[in-house]
């Protein structure tokens, strides 16, 4: 296997690749962004890549969501969680926070870090990266336009980086949540315990469209982890909807709801089902468990029968 990853080394993502078995010892490709990243997995350049989905604190990452809802199809086949704590590293020369004036990091660390760094340095400025170690290494560069980049604990033990602070996170706790991505492919099998991505994008703007979408999945007892809406690129009010939920599409609950998202919506795009990375929440309902859907489907079978001997 071969992987990409949003690098340079020392990301978090290469923190999430690192947890997936093989890994460490495979071919793995930093990319400079996420985009990048994806178009190597459908160039058939890389098996596969890990990239973030989701931060506990900042919300969804919109370059993923997008770039997986459009163009060729892709696959997510597993998730990865990495509790997030940030460090600030400083260039060379740099010994105080007071002479700190432009930090930079990745736009998702920055959200995560801002109130310490606004309190602690006064009017600092934030210039963004394309990761957290990509800010990092430049502070090695001799013409870095910054003073100190906020990364991940990772980096110092590669680089001889200095340090001014641990653990600046507004937040302590975060967690980024990690998919790794293939090209379309077999479906890993249902552990008991999975999750389901899918991209929906309503076809026809009416009051309640988005209730309706959201029945199919209620009324099946199937529980959604995160919904959000991005805009489709098409024009003002034009979004498509972006699901998790809990369970596997051998699932008839599961595959249930999605046929009903389909029948009101034929832009329905499935992302994938893979393991849950944490214990799902909630129970399945007993009115929508398999031997529920089997028995059900068992009666409408008799009643069919029935039906054509009759008549
Ligand atoms: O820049 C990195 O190190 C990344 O892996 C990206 C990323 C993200 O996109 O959320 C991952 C984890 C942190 O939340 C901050 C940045």
């Amino acid at each position: 296997m071969s992987y990409s990853y949003l690098g340079p080394s020392g990301t978090f993502c290469e923190q999430a690749l690192l947890t997936v078995d093989g890994a460490a010892d495979a071919e793995r490709v930093p990319a400079v962004s996420v985009d990048t990243a994806l178009a190597a997995v459908r160039a058939g350049e890389v098996d596969a890549a890990m990239v973030p989905i989701e931060n506990s604190v900042e919300g969804g990452v919109s370059a993923t969501l997008d770039a997986v809802a459009h163009g060729d199809a892709l696959q997510i086949v597993a998730e990865v969680l990495i509790p997030v704590t940030f460090q600030l590293a400083v260039r060379p020369g740099i010994e105080r926070l007071e002479d700190i004036k432009v930090i930079s990091t990745h736009g998702h660390a920055w959200a995560q870090c801002r109130g310490w760094a606004e309190k602690h340095i006064p009017g600092v400025r934030f210039l963004p990266a394309s990761s957290t170690a990509a800010g990092a290494m430049g502070l090695l560069e001799p013409e870095c336009p910054y003073d100190a980049a906020l990364c991940s604990p990772l980096v110092d033990t590669q680089a001889g980086l200095t340090l001014l602070a641990e653990g600046v996170e507004d937040n302590a706790g975060a967690i980024t949540r990690f998919i790794l991505v293939t090209r379309p492919g077999a479906i890993p099998d249902a552990t008991g315990s999975d999750k389901t991505t899918a991209v929906v994008t309503l076809t026809d703007d009416h009051p309640g469209g988005l209730r309706e979408l959201l029945d199919q999945f209620a009324m099946r007892g199937v529980n959604l982890t995160r919904i959000e809406s991005r805009p489709t690129g098409g024009g003002l009010g034009q979004y498509f909807f972006s699901v998790d939920l809990e369970g596997h599409l051998s699932e008839p609950r599961v595959a249930d709801a999605l046929a009903g998202a389909h029948r009101m919506s034929a832009d329905v795009r499935f992302l994938g089902s893979y393991p849950s990375a944490t214990p799902l929440v909630s129970p399945v309902p007993a009115h929508a468990s398999a031997q529920a859907y089997a028995a059900a489907g068992e009666w409408i079978a008799r009643l069919r029968r029935v039906g054509r001997t009759e008549a």
